[in-house]
């Protein structure tokens, strides 16, 4: 079965206010789209990349993953929200592939293991897989005063955060992107992730374990978090 991905690196970043898009801020010297790609293309399990990127920075984000020359990456424009970026992703990719994993430029340490897992798992017979991680804190459901009252505290132990890579049977991907497509372009109604497109067609998510080196680089904090893993070498 072959596997293909889709990195979505279009995003502004406002949240973490840098000069450039997020997807080409470096950590340790790299730019985290390039450190995504390699992850992608070093788990020696992936045919082809395309990346989505900002369209006034395509030539940037072409020459960050200039070096991942293992496998055929490709650079196409994005969209005005995430959805938007995978579905033009999707249509770069073509229709060769049966596997395809959706990733984040943000979460540039996701491991080997997890995108071999995640893929095993989807030709186990799952055709829709996400990683997720326990949650940490008391999450409580507030309502939309000023300032908000706690609603509901749901159970954290049936609770988990979400993560990328996301893997999928191609098929449902394509189907799931079609389906929700009327939402794409608006930031209100879009899907947070792939797998809620899916959820949308009352199909299960898999869910596996995720990694605590997966983390989303949304502020610069997170990015300081990113370093100690890399001088860790965990
Ligand atoms: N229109 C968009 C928005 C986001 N993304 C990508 O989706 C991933 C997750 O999004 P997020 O971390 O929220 O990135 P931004 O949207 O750039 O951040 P912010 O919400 O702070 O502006 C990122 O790799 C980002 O580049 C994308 O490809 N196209
Ligand atoms: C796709 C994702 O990384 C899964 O956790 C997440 O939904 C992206 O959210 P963001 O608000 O675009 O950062």
């Amino acid at each position: 079965m072959s596997v293909g991905a889709v990195l979505a690196a279009a995003g502004s970043g406002s949240r973490f206010g840098h000069t450039v898009p997020k997807a080409l801020a470096p950590l340790a010297g790299e730019p985290l789209v390039a450190r995504a790609a390699r992850a992608l293309a070093d788990s020696g399990l992936v045919r082809r990349i395309v990346v989505t990127a900002p369209a006034a920075y395509l030539e940037e984000v072409r020459a960050a993953v200039g070096q991942v020359s293992s496998v055929d990456v490709e650079v196409v424009d994005g969209g005005a929200t995430r959805q938007a970026s995978v579905a033009s992703g999707l249509r770069a990719l073509g229709e060769t592939d049966e596997v395809i994993l959706v990733h984040d430029a943000a979460r540039p340490l996701a491991s080997a293991d997890l995108i071999g897992r995640l893929i095993a798992a989807v030709r186990a017979g799952h055709p829709a897989v996400v990683p997720g991680v326990p949650v940490v804190d008391t999450i409580r459901a507030v309502d939309d005063g000023d300032p908000p009252r706690a609603v509901a505290t749901p159970d954290r132990s049936g609770l988990r955060a979400i993560q990328t890579p996301q893997a999928f049977d191609a098929g449902l991907l394509r189907r799931a992107h079609a389906h929700g497509a009327a939402r794409a372009d608006s930031e209100a109604a879009a899907a947070g992730d792939d797998a809620g497109l899916v959820e949308a067609l009352g199909i299960a998510v898999h869910v596996v374990p995720g990694e605590a080196r997966a983390l989303k680089i949304t502020t610069p904090h997170d990015l300081s978090v990113a370093a100690l893993y890399l001088e860790d070498g965990s």
